[in-house]
């Protein structure tokens, strides 16, 4: 229960901005001992005033004058202080501020906690308020002894009360701090009580009993050593024993005097002593105290939560300023004339076709106004469905879609482009208060809907983006707006990004920001990935980096990052064992086409791997492309990427591909897109974000302290770890180098190509293949993909065996 409320605290504490004065430690340190200083300096005029106040009363009023000497020992000052604070304040409760003031800077010097402050500076007014009153009974003898505040609350009080009814106000008070600060009760108050009691009735008899004691043992028999010495074989002894153990004596309270008792065995006498009316009262049983605070939460009292953006506690987020507001202020503008004559249009065309209108209400959004049509009874959806060509064709306009019916509502929907669409700027979206209170891990603000609604998704849930649309469309816009508003939202110790960019252009810019968002490889100079082989690495190396986290899960027995990051801000797990606070990682892959193109299956099935894994432990992925086509976007991918949004495309086959039904070629472009998560499509004005804003906000956050270096990934070794092999030029096959002709020239490492051109036998084609991975001249076994070949042309290999027999 405790630990749910927390993390609805820190969720409200991540989903606003933080406002609050960060000191720094240095700032910390001299305010601390500054208010040390200034509390012993309290301490000093109060003591001193009590000594010196009746000499210096005849200052008041001239102490700001040079000339006049007073007695305190911080002379003028001093004075008044004193006559400030305790005479006229609180009398001799007044040291309560001196004592505060000298904790409160200790606790800053040392940079304890603030949360055990705040108690001693609450409870510490209320007491010395109380004192001052409870003074207030006795300053007729002294009247320094409650200063004026002691004296007219508890003059006032008497006024109303009377003297009693003070008292037991005040005693009431009194109770109420015991019961609530000290937390005392009238068990503990009787448990005490007892404790004492016995601890005197002990005392007390101590004396007497060990006298008695000692009698017995000097006579004959006194303990059970002795007694069992003593063969009684008819008759058995009785004897009664009575173990002096510490924890019974703490709890017989009452031990009367022991006296001898003669037990006659027939044969011998045995004196043993006995107690004599023993009366033993069990003291009552106080149940221990179940620590309720265990390690963890003491770490927190005095340490406060774990907070991941402390070293880089003084970042500033983006402002807004730094977006550009494209509509200048303006919002959606409708025209009348325009939707009268769409709407006629609409009628007409359906009334040729026999259909009939019972009502048609229009929505007006940035691109698009969506016009629901509820159709007389008994007209079939799919005759109106049939006839989206030919509606388009009488509205004259591209871009109609018609979705019938529109999920939930009962009615069809037909979207007509505006002939003066509208630009939706990220600086609205980023200002919306959707986007603003939005309590999401990742929130993407994406644009508007057509009826004008920020857009705002959180990746974190979707868990996976695929994008796709034709050039020139709005992805890479759309990209941008993406990575913005996560920039907006989230602090650099929270959120790493992968970018990869083949393109090498699209996304150069965010490598200003790759202290404090970018992640990379180890000795890696760019963190933007523009190389193939860099990508497999880099891909590769997340799955380890997913693997890693899923241990710490399984470690801290939670089942994905937020609990994992809720418990270790906690202090409930340990760094020492390799527990560290995971930021989300958001790998972007601006083109995917061409890496699938060039890698094939190398770059898929690291991809699916961490598609299907990588949600619950933060790793969440963005991939886009500008060919939806079924070789690209294949079965696995689309499977692991429910959510995906569509640009305009080229055909409805494209548009089949990405979202699984057409309308993506329907758009008009420009950030015109389609946006599901597995059920309904939305209809979404991408929100426009310019190359130069984004280079603002990059300059705005590189220009920020940032970390020593961007996030490092774990290592990948690839298997090319190298063949066992040796790259012995003297053993090699007589065909070596022929082979090696016939790989380059089909630059394809396969043993069966050779095989079937040189005809050659199984064991020794593979030999040669071996021979050939230890030269480096094609890549190391790959399972059912033929290996790579290292070298492009026939000229460079002719190179290759030149320089090696020079060597
Ligand atoms: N949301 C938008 N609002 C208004 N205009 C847009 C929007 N998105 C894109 N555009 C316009 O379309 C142009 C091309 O967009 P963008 O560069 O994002 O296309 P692209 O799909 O990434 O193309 P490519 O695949 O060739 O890189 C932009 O320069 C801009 O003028």
């Amino acid at each position: 229960m405790a630990t749910k409320k927390k993390v609805k605290s820190t969720k409200t504490k991540t989903a606003k901005t933080p406002l609050k004065v960060v000191l720094s430690k240095q700032q910390k340190i001299i305010l601390g001992s500054l208010l040390m200083l200034v509390g012993v300096g309290l301490l000093i005029s109060f003591t001193s005033f009590f000594f010196t106040w009746q000499e210096d009363q005849s200052l008041i009023g001239t102490i700001t004058e040079r000339e006049v000497e007073a007695k305190n020992l911080l002379s003028k000052l001093g004075s008044g202080l004193g006559h400030f604070f305790v005479y006229q304040g609180f009398g001799i409760a007044a040291f309560a501020i001196a004592i505060l003031t000298t904790l409160t800077g200790v606790y800053l010097f040392f940079d304890y906690a603030k949360t055990q402050l705040k108690k001693f500076w609450f409870w510490g007014i209320l007491l010395m308020i109380w004192l001052s009153v409870f003074f207030g009974f006795f300053s007729k003898t002294n009247s320094l002894l409650s200063g004026v505040i002691g004296f007219e609350i508890n003059d006032w009080l008497q006024d109303y009360t009377g003297l009693a009814g003070t008292v037991l106000l005040m005693v009431f008070l009194a109770i109420v701090y015991l019961v609530l600060r000290l937390k005392l009760t009238p068990e503990k108050v009787i448990a005490a009580f007892n404790k004492k009691k016995s601890e005197i009735s002990e005392d007390f008899n101590k004396a007497p009993s060990t006298a008695n004691i000692d009698d017995t043992t000097t006579s004959e028999i006194s303990n059970t050593e002795t007694i069992s010495e003593v063969k009684t074989p008819t008759s058995p002894i009785t004897t009664t024993e009575i173990p002096l153990n510490e924890s019974i004596s703490n709890q017989v309270e009452k031990i009367s005097e022991v006296k001898e008792t003669i037990i006659d065995t027939g044969d011998f006498k045995v004196e043993i002593a006995q107690e004599e009316e023993v009366t033993i009262e069990v003291a009552k049983i106080v149940e221990e105290k179940s620590e309720k605070k265990n390690l963890s939460d003491k770490l927190v009292e005095d340490f406060g939560e774990f907070d991941p953006t402390l070293e880089l506690s003084n970042y500033k987020f983006p402002t807004i300023d730094l977006l550009k507001d494209y509509t200048a202020g303006q919002g959606i503008t409708i025209n009348q004339e325009e939707l009268e004559n769409n709407k006629n249009r609409i009628v007409d065309t359906l009334n040729n076709y026999k259909i009939g209108i019972a009502s048609i209400k229009a929505t007006v959004g940035p691109t698009v106004t969506l016009y629901e049509i509820v159709p007389d009874a008994g007209i079939r959806i799919s005759k109106i469905k049939n006839l989206e060509d030919d509606i388009a064709l009488s509205l004259a306009a591209l871009g109609i879609r018609i979705i019938a019916p529109i999920p939930g509502r009962g009615t069809i929907g037909i979207e007509v482009p505006n002939k003066n669409p509208k630009t939706v700027s990220m600086r609205s979206t980023i200002a919306s208060p959707k986007f603003q209170s939005a309590e999401m891990e990742l929130p993407l603000g994406l644009g508007k809907t057509i009826s004008n609604e920020t857009f705002v998704v959180d990746l974190a849930k979707m868990p996976h983006l695929l994008m796709a649309g034709a050039t020139g469309q709005g992805k890479s816009v759309g990209l941008n707006a993406i990575l913005t508003s996560l920039l907006y939202k989230k602090h650099p110790a929270e959120v790493k990004f992968v970018l990869v960019d083949p393109k090498k252009v699209e996304l150069t810019l965010f490598n200003k920001i790759e202290r404090h968002f970018l992640a990379k490889l180890p000795g890696d100079e760019d963190a933007i990935i523009t190389d193939t082989n860099k990508v497999i690495t880099t891909l590769n190396s997340l799955c380890i980096e997913m693997d890693q986290r899923y241990d710490l899960l399984k470690e801290a027995y939670v089942r994905n990052i937020k609990e994992y990051n809720t418990k270790f801000k906690a202090r409930k797990l340990n760094p020492n064992d390799g527990h560290r606070y995971l930021p989300y990682i958001v790998l972007v892959i601006d083109e995917f086409a061409d890496l699938i193109m060039t890698a094939g299956k190398e770059v898929e099935t690291p991809i699916a791997r961490l598609a299907q894994l990588a949600r619950a432990i933060g790793i969440h992925l963005i991939v886009a492309t500008q060919r939806p086509s079924v070789n690209v976007i294949t079965g696995i991918i689309k499977a692991n990427f429910p959510a995906r949004i569509a640009f305009r495309v080229t055909s409805k086959i494209d548009s089949r591909t990405i979202l699984d039904s057409g309308g993506a070629d329907q758009l008009i472009g420009r950030g015109d897109m389609l946006y599901t998560q597995g059920n309904d499509l939305v209809r979404i004005q991408c929100a426009f974000v310019d190359t130069p804003e984004v280079a603002d906000i990059t300059d705005f956050i590189g220009s920020q302290k940032a970390y020593p270096e961007a996030l490092i990934l774990p290592e990948y070794v690839g298997e090319d770890g190298g063949t066992t092999i040796d790259n012995n030029v003297s053993e090699r096959d007589k065909l070596f180098r022929e082979a090696a002709e016939v790989l380059v020239i089909a630059q394809q490492g396969s043993a069966s190509l050779l095989q079937r051109k040189l005809k050659l036998g199984y064991n020794r084609a593979g030999r040669i293949i071996d021979q050939l991975e230890a030269a480096g001249i094609v890549g190391p076994f790959e399972g059912s993909k033929a290996r790579q070949v290292y070298v492009p042309t026939l000229e460079a290999l002719n190179q290759l065996f030149n320089d090696e027999g020079n060597n």
